[in-house]
């Protein structure tokens, strides 16, 4: 087996370990880690991206937000390059959460080529999930407030990847929240 494959399944297995209690919000109670998996497979499968370090902060992307992994972690055990790009894609979490939203708008333009392929990634599974189904408690009006927003986010991250982004504003279109 080649080293690139043994190294994305110690960091699939690291992910799955941390989020091992976590669900996403359907009504099916989905594993959480379903995410970060496919997150990673938007890259590699319809953005084309082989870069190894970038598939694996996608695995990792929510570790350090949601669980209780610290970037020092992923640094020892994946490296700085990898830590770095999760540690971009990172919400503080202590700041309200419209804060956090504004915040996401503000930096995108900022982030590094690899974080913004990430969070162009991020965002496309997101919005399909939404397609599939509502999370418990959201209502159409709210769903509606998640496209406006990631739509926003979006634009700050153009010419990353046209793969990725037409993917993205066919959602937009479909939604009406087209620039
Ligand atoms: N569409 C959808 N999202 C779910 C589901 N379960 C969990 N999530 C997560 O919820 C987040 C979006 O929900 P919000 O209410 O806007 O944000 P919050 O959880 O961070 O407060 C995303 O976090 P994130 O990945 O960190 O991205 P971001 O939106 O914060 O950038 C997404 O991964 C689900 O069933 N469907
Ligand atoms: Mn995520």
């Amino acid at each position: 087996m080649n080293s690139d494959a043994v190294l994305l399944l110690e960091t699939v297995h690291f992910a799955a370990e941390k989020h091992r209690q976590q669900r996403r919000k359907d009504a099916e109670q989905t594993p959480y880690i379903n995410h970060p998996v496919g997150v990673a497979r938007i890259l590699s499968h319809e953005g084309g991206i082989t870069d190894i370090e970038v598939l694996q902060a996608a695995l990792l992307h929510d570790t350090v937000e949601d669980t209780d992994t610290t970037p020092a972690e992923l640094e020892a055990k994946f490296g700085p390059i990898v830590a770095r790009i999760v540690q971009e894609v990172t919400d503080d979490k202590s700041l309200p959460k419209q804060e956090r939203k504004r915040q996401q708008v503000e930096h995108a333009p900022h982030c590094s080529h690899q974080a913004k392929l990430v969070k162009l990634a991020d965002k496309l599974y997101n919005l399909r999930d939404l397609n599939r189904c509502t999370p418990v408690g959201w209502t159409a009006e709210r769903v509606q407030e998640y496209f406006v927003w990631a739509r926003e986010v979006v634009k700050g991250l153009r010419g990353t990847s046209s793969a990725l982004e037409e993917k993205l504003d066919e959602l937009f279109r479909q939604r009406g929240v087209q620039l």
